[in-house]
């Protein structure tokens, strides 16, 4: 069987796009492994499939698999690169897209200058909802790893984000602490790691450990995980510009009860088939 798909970046966000509309697939974990292998397949952070509306009143619906071959909820980089797919393809032509995903329904505008602005939904800081295992909510939380404590903020972007306060983005323990935060058993569904340095009230540098993948070089719900913990803090402003190792976001949330708004850019690289 062969397979067309469409190379795409957020950011450097790496995405294999497939139209499973006019495609029929069978997806699963071993097939989204082997297309994010970087050596014996495509190569990718995630893959994501565009399929037929599931939800009344959207026009599409997302899916999106890790390279790890687990399919989450949502992917704020993907949902621009989605928009820019479903209307350079011509399934549509509106510049106002409503997709469904496994997090619920999201609204994915494109912008006159090519920039894609995408209603990321109202963040979830209910421990339940994220899911983080803790008595009650709180805006930091301690994490013991080992002899010591990590004071973390956790919220849900629709998948789950723990964000973390360094000093230096450059010398953030990404690689060290990514992993075995991601795997706490305080997160029951493992979680992305945000590591976070303030630069001042309206600009953030952030890398990221995403579940399922690894540190990549961008993540749009990581990006909005940190504003919304730099707000709970008292630290950032209701606009903030998150500066990612592959470039940056614009990140706009009022507050509480309110949706989270990310603007940013979505690149198509190559497109092919693949013998499967
Ligand atoms: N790259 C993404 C997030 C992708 C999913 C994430 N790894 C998870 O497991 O929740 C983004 O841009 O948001």
């Amino acid at each position: 069987m062969r397979l067309h798909f469409t190379k795409m970046h957020g950011l450097g966000n790496d995405f294999v796009v497939i139209d499973a509309i006019s495609q029929r697939l069978d997806m699963t974990p071993e097939l989204s492994r082997r297309l994010a292998d970087r050596r014996f397949g495509i190569g990718c952070d995630q893959v994501l499939l565009v399929e037929a509306a599931r939800l009344p009143g959207t026009e599409f619906h997302y899916r999106i698999f890790n390279a790890d071959g687990s399919e989450v909820e949502q992917c704020g980089n993907g949902a621009r690169c989605f928009a820019r797919f479903v209307r350079d393809q011509g399934l549509t032509r509106s510049d106002d897209i409503a997709v469904g995903t496994a997090a619920g329904p999201i609204r994915l505008k494109a912008q006159p200058d090519g920039q894609i602005s995408v209603d990321m939904g109202v963040p979830q800081l209910d421990p339940a909802a994220i899911p983080f295992q803790a008595r009650r909510r709180a805006a930091a939380y301690d994490l013991w790893q080992g002899c010591s404590a990590l004071r973390i903020g956790a919220v849900s972007m629709g998948n789950p984000h723990a964000v973390l306060h360094v000093e230096d983005i450059a010398q953030a323990p990404v690689a060290e602490l990514g992993p075995r935060i991601e795997c706490d058993p305080r997160f029951p569904r493992r979680v992305n790691v945000g590591f976070m340095q303030i630069i001042d009230a309206a600009h953030i540098r952030l890398r990221v450990w995403e579940r399922g993948v690894g540190e990549t070089l961008a993540c749009g719900t990581g990006a909005c995980a940190a504003v919304v913990i730099g707000r709970l803090w008292g630290e950032l402003d209701e606009a903030v510009e998150v500066t990612l190792p592959g470039g940056a976001l614009q990140i706009q949330w009022a507050g509480e009860g309110a949706s989270v708004t990310m603007t940013g850019p979505a690149a198509r690289v190559f497109e092919g088939d693949i013998e499967l």
